[in-house]
């Protein structure tokens, strides 16, 4: 089995000091290492309940990656690794965007040191005023024909109105690394609007949301997706929108209780992108 670095991951754990980081196959499988502490069995537990809960409706298991089981790899000093989808494997040049949401990342059950840790990154950045956070992105920039990555300390001083412009240029053609240009969102309606847009696929989620009380989904992310090599060729309606939720390292049980603080940032979040679809050519926020 040939494993490799994921070329687009764009937020969380790398390897790093001796410890192992996400991998990938050529078969459409993403591996990432099971997180010392309780992080990884609570995810592993966590995709051994979701995979078999009857419970959850099929339409919304389509926003969730395929778990594959554990394995332990070798070449990574055997460590123990989630197999999940890999939701890149149908991209070849896939704009991505991982958004933190809810408006609190700890959750009760943490340690007073950890919630202390969460709540200075939490109310540093637009998690408690807008209930989400812009954890990374990378877009396929095609003014330079390149991929771009912000740093992670640009993201982490991201306000709210960083973050809307940050969206509006999730979208757009205009070269990225320019940072006081304007985006033009060029791709909006196709990646953010229509039937399969990522509008939709929201709203999908939320109407769901509004009534599971299964899981309460603490820290995790909203993975959003689509393919440029459709735009280089002229074909915008092929850009094939996905949104994804990513990282269950923190979920809890539901316990009969609706998910509020996931509920919160969703709705923040459609309301962002909404936004932005009804007004495509608004004055770029700085
Ligand atoms: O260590 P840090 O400060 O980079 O924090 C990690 C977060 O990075 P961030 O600061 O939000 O960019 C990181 O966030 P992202 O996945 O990068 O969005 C995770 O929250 C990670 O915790 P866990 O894997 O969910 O258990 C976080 O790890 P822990 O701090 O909980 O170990
Ligand atoms: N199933 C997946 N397929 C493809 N990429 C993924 C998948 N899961 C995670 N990623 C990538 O890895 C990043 C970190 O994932 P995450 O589960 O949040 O890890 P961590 O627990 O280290 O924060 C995501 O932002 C995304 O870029």
């Amino acid at each position: 089995m040939q494993l490799k670095v994921p070329e687009h991951q764009v937020a969380g754990h790398i390897a790093k000091d001796g410890k192992p980081g996400p991998l990938v196959d050529d078969k459409g499988r993403f591996f990432k290492p099971l997180q010392g502490d309780s992080r990884g069995e609570n995810e592993v537990k966590f995709y051994e309940s979701f995979s078999t809960n009857t419970e959850v409706p099929d339409h919304i298991r389509r926003f969730f990656p395929v778990y594959h089981g554990t394995q332990a790899v070798e070449g990574s000093d055997g460590a123990t690794m989630i197999v999940l989808e890999n939701l890149l494997a149908d991209y070849s040049k896939p704009s991505v965007m991982d958004v933190k949401m809810g408006s609190r990342t700890w959750y009760p059950e943490a340690s007073e040191e950890y919630v202390q840790k969460c709540l200075k990154k939490d109310t540093g950045t637009t998690t408690v005023s807008a209930g989400f956070r812009i954890s990374g992105f990378e877009v396929y920039d095609h003014k330079e024909s390149s991929f771009w990555k912000p740093e992670r300390k640009l993201l982490r001083g991201l306000k709210v109105d960083g973050a809307r412009l940050t969206l509006r240029k999730f979208v757009s053609s205009n070269s990225l690394s320019d940072m006081g240009s304007k985006p033009d969102s060029a791709f909006v309606s196709s990646v953010y609007g229509g039937s399969n847009g990522v509008l939709t696929q929201l709203l999908e989620l939320k109407t769901w949301f509004e009534n599971q009380t299964l899981y309460h989904f603490n820290s995790c992310s909203i993975l959003m997706v689509y393919e440029n090599e459709s735009i280089l060729k002229g074909n915008d309606g092929d850009a094939r929108p996905q949104v994804k939720l990513v990282d269950f390292a923190h979920v809890m049980d539901g316990n009969g209780v609706i998910d509020h603080n996931f509920l919160g940032g969703l709705c923040s979040f459609i309301n962002f992108i909404r936004d932005i679809l009804q007004s495509p050519d608004e004055s770029a926020e700085s």
